[in-house]
C-alpha cells in the first residue's frame, strides 16, 4: 500500500508539475493525498496514463499494481480447451514468479462469460456464435475499465483472442491515441466478408480498428478504438488475402517472420518501440503464443510453423520492459488439452515473467 501512494505520489508530482491547477491539494496533507489520488484516478485517467507513459527512467510501468484478470472466453474458436488457459498459466507459476520479482499485484480471478456455443456458422453475418462472443466481450471490457480505474495496470489472460475485443474497448477510454503491439502468426484482421472460417478469433485487430460486425466494434462505444497506423504486427506467417488488402489499404505496419530473418529481432522491436512512442500515449501488448514457434508453444489451436524462438521472444519483450513503453498486456490462445504437459503455459509464464522485468543476471 506504501509503495503504492509512494509511486503515485511521484505520478502526480510529474502531472503537477504539467498542471499547476493540482498542485496544492497534492500538499494539503497525507490522507487528502489518497482522497485526491482516488478521485484523480477516476477522473483524469488520460493525463495520468500520459505520464506514467513519459516517465521513462522510473519503471513505472512495473512498480505500478498490475491487476490480473482470467478471460476464458473459448467459443471464438473451435478447439475445446482454450478456457483453461488461465488456470494452465496459474498453474504453471504465475504468481510465484510475480512474487519473485516483488511485483505489487492483485489476482481477481476468471470472470464470468458464456461457455457454450453451437459453432454454426450464421449465413447472414459469416459468423459463429456472434451473441455469446459480444457478451463475454462486454463483460471483458467492462473489467478492464474497473482496474484502470483504480490505477492498476491490467493483464489479461485469455481465453481465445477474441478477448482483445473486450480487452482494448476498455482500454481505449483512456487514452487519445492508443497503440498495440500484436505479436502473433496471424493478423486478425478479418471480418465476416473475408474470414474463411467465421471464427471470431481471427477478426479482434479487425474489429479494434473499425472494421467489421456493428455489435463488436460499438463496444464500449466510440469507435474505432484504435487507428490502424497504431497498430504494429510482430511476426506475422499466416496471412489470409483479405487481411493483406487491410494491412496494405489502412496503412498498417506488420514486420513479418521475412522482417525477423532479413533484420534480426532486436532492430525489429527497435523500429516498433520507436514508432510507437512518437504517435502513442499508451502501448498494449496483444500477446498470442502462436506467435511463438510450435516447437515451443505446441498448446495452441492454430499453430503456424517457421516462428521466432523462445530465445527471440523472450529477448523481444524484455527490449519492451527495458524500453518501459507498456501500459496494458494479455495473453491468449494457451490451450492445456492441445500441449504436451503444459509446456505451452510455462512458456507463456516465463515470456510474461520477461515482460514484466525478469532478468538473468
Ligand atoms: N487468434 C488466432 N489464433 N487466430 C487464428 C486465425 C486463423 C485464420 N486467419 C482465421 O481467420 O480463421
Ligand atoms: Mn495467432
Ligand atoms: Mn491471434
Amino acid at each position: 500500500m506504501l509503495r503504492d501512494v509512494l509511486v503515485f505520489k511521484k505520478v502526480a508530482e510529474d502531472v503537477a508539475g504539467k498542471h499547476d491547477l493540482i498542485l496544492h491539494s497534492i500538499y494539503c496533507n497525507r490522507f487528502q493525498f489518497c482522497i485526491f489520488i482516488h478521485d484523480f484516478v477516476e477522473l483524469n485517467q488520460s493525463i495520468l496514463t500520459d505520464t506514467m507513459f513519459a516517465d521513462k527512467g522510473g519503471n513505472i510501468t512495473v512498480n505500478h499494481k498490475i491487476g490480473i484478470i482470467g478471460a476464458p472466453i473459448t467459443i471464438a474458436q473451435p478447439n475445446m480447451g482454450v478456457d483453461l488457459g488461465p488456470v494452465a498459466m496459474r498453474h504453471a507459476g504465475l504468481i510465484d514468479r510475480f512474487k519473485s520479482l516483488n511485483l505489487t499485484f492483485e489476482d481477481y480471478g476468471d470472470i464470468d462469460v458464456p461457455l457454450e456455443g453451437n459453432f454454426e456458422i450464421d449465413p447472414k453475418t459469416n459468423l459463429k456464435n456472434l451473441d455469446e462472443i459480444t457478451k463475454g466481450n462486454e463483460s471483458v471490457a467492462n473489467k478492464v475499465v474497473e482496474i484502470k480505474k483504480k490505477g492498476e495496470f491490467p493483464l489479461i489472460l485469455g481465453g481465445d483472442h477474441s478477448i482483445a475485443i473486450g480487452s482494448i474497448a476498455g482500454l481505449h477510454q483512456f487514452y487519445n491515441n492508443m497503440g498495440v503491439i500484436w505479436y502473433d502468426a496471424h493478423p486478425d484482421l478479418n471480418s465476416g466478408e473475408t474470414s474463411p472460417s467465421g471464427n471470431i478469433h481471427g477478426m479482434s485487430l479487425g474489429v479494434s480498428i473499425g472494421i467489421g460486425e456493428e455489435r463488436l466494434i460499438s463496444i464500449n462505444g466510440r469507435y474505432p478504438k484504435i487507428k490502424p497506423e497504431n497498430a504494429v504486427i510482430i511476426g506475422a506467417r499466416s496471412i489470409d488475402d483479405g487481411e493483406k488488402k487491410i494491412i496494405k489499404e489502412r496503412g498498417i505496419r506488420c514486420f513479418t517472420m521475412h522482417d525477423i530473418e532479413k533484420y534480426g529481432m532486436e532492430h525489429v522491436m527497435n523500429e516498433a518501440i520507436t514508432y510507437l512512442k512518437e504517435r502513442t500515449d499508451g502501448v498494449h501488448l496483444s500477446f498470442d503464443v502462436d506467435g511463438i514457434d510450435p516447437a515451443h508453444t505446441p498448446g495452441t489451436g492454430t499453430p503456424i510453423e517457421g516462428g521466432p524462438s523462445y530465445r527471440e521472444t523472450h529477448y523481444a519483450l524484455s527490449q519492451l520492459y527495458d524500453a518501459n513503453i507498456l501500459t496494458s498486456v494479455e495473453v491468449v490462445e494457451v490451450n492445456p488439452l492441445l500441449d504436451q504437459g503444459n509446456q505451452t503455459a510455462e512458456v507463456a509464464v516465463d515470456m510474461m515473467a520477461s515482460v514484466f522485468g525478469e532478468k538473468y543476471l
